[in-house]
């Protein structure tokens, strides 16, 4: 870090999860240059007490967030933190004239009230709200390039709406019968003591959670709605997986027209997404692990249909942390700041 001409970000939250893939994704963006980390109990360490293995490249200390102090160094700034602190200190940064980019859900939904009756808190900034763009660029690009505020999109919501998106905005499918089995691994949980986290309790070992009532449901409702056309619900479950990083969604649907075959939808999948340089639609009968994606930007999507039943089924692999989170969060930074989209967003893969 330390790099002049660099616009200065700032990471509130950066010593989580989401926040540490952050550090490490901008020390190597060549445009922009990370000047201030904030946490709460991580407070006065210095980050590479927190992250040894970070230590030659982040000479930083996280400090107690004073959201003055961050305004008046930060020209963006992410917040990486639990849902309900997002709002409670984007409105005095957008103030204070920063770019701002929400990792959590507090800016994600167009109502507010859907937003409360499923995250609870009492928002008091529905005007700031209503200008927030909600940060998934395969479907938002424009959007988000004249945005300040973005509520970035979940990393459930992502692997899930790029598998329904095409069908939806093509009326490919009954919207109504779409159902998303999706995997994650337990980096989605974040960097906190829970047990069901723990490596005795997750590991040898698969369930599913939140059945029928996660609160990924109604974001993915609301984007699907927006692109179907008209309010749909869809069935959404959640698992989780015994590996550290990673999402698999596999998510199925009836076809209106039963006459397609996958080689149509392939070819549907690549049109919309030709100009999205970061999905990556496989071949007939090749269908994506969550490790291909591990530590990118990457989604990858296979396509299928079943004659038998007349469904489609598509199958989207993620890395949580990176095109579900953080990565995510740098993308939309790009389109905001007039930079190339792909800029400093890794695209190879760890293998195996
Ligand atoms: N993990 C994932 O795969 C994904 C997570 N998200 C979302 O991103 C956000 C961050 O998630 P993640 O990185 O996993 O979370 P972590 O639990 O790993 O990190 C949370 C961060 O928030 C800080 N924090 C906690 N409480 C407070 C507080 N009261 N005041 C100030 N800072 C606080 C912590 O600071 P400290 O350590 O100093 O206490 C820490 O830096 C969440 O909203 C999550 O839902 C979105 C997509 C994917
Ligand atoms: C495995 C695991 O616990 N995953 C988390 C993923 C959600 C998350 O991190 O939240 P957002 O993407 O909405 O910000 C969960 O199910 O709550």
């Amino acid at each position: 870090m330390g790099n002049v001409g660099r616009v200065p970000v700032g990471i509130i939250g950066a010593s989580g999860y989401g926040g540490v893939q952050l550090v490490r994704l901008l020390a190597d963006h060549p445009a922009a240059e990370v000047v201030y980390l904030g946490g709460d109990s991580s407070a006065g360490k210095p980050y590479s007490s927190l992250y040894p293995h970070l230590t030659n490249c982040v000479d930083l200390t996280v400090e107690a967030i004073d959201l003055d102090k961050i305004a008046a160094k930060c020209e963006v700034v992410f917040l990486s933190l639990p849902n309900g602190l997002a709002y409670q200190m984007a409105p005095t940064l957008i103030e204070k004239g920063c770019k701002v980019l929400d990792l959590s859900a507090d800016y994600r939904f167009e109502n507010l009230d859907t937003y409360k009756a499923w995250y609870g808190g009492d928002r008091s900034d529905s005007a700031l709200a209503a200008t927030a763009v909600y940060g998934l660029p395969e479907l938002y690009r424009d959007r988000i390039k004249n945005a300040q505020l973005v509520g970035c999109a979940g990393c459930y919501v992502t692997a899930s709406l790029l598998a329904l998106a095409p069908l939806l905005k093509q009326g490919i499918i009954v919207p109504e019968t779409a159902i998303i089995d999706a995997k994650s691994g337990s980096s989605g949980g974040g960097r906190k003591a829970e047990i069901n986290l723990l490596l005795a309790e997750a590991d040898n070992s698969i369930g599913a959670y939140g059945v029928g009532r996660h609160r990924h449901t109604p974001e993915i409702e609301q984007v699907c709605s927006d692109l179907a056309g008209h309010d749909i619900k869809v069935q959404f479950t959640p698992h989780l997986m015994p590996m550290v990083r990673g999402i698999l969604a596999t998510v199925y649907a009836n076809l209106r027209d039963p006459g397609l075959v996958r080689e149509d939808l392939i070819t549907i999948f690549s049109a919309f997404y030709r100009n999205s340089p970061l999905v990556k639609v496989l071949p007939a009968g090749v269908y994506p692990q969550s490790k291909w994606a591990c530590g990118t930007n990457l989604c990858y999507i296979g396509v299928e249909v079943d004659p038998r039943t007349d469904r489609v089924i598509v199958m989207s692999a993620i890395d949580n942390l990176i095109k579900g989170q953080a990565g995510q969060g740098i993308q939309c930074m790009n389109l905001m700041m007039g930079w190339e989209e792909t800029l400093g967003l890794p695209q190879l893969a760890f293998y195996p």
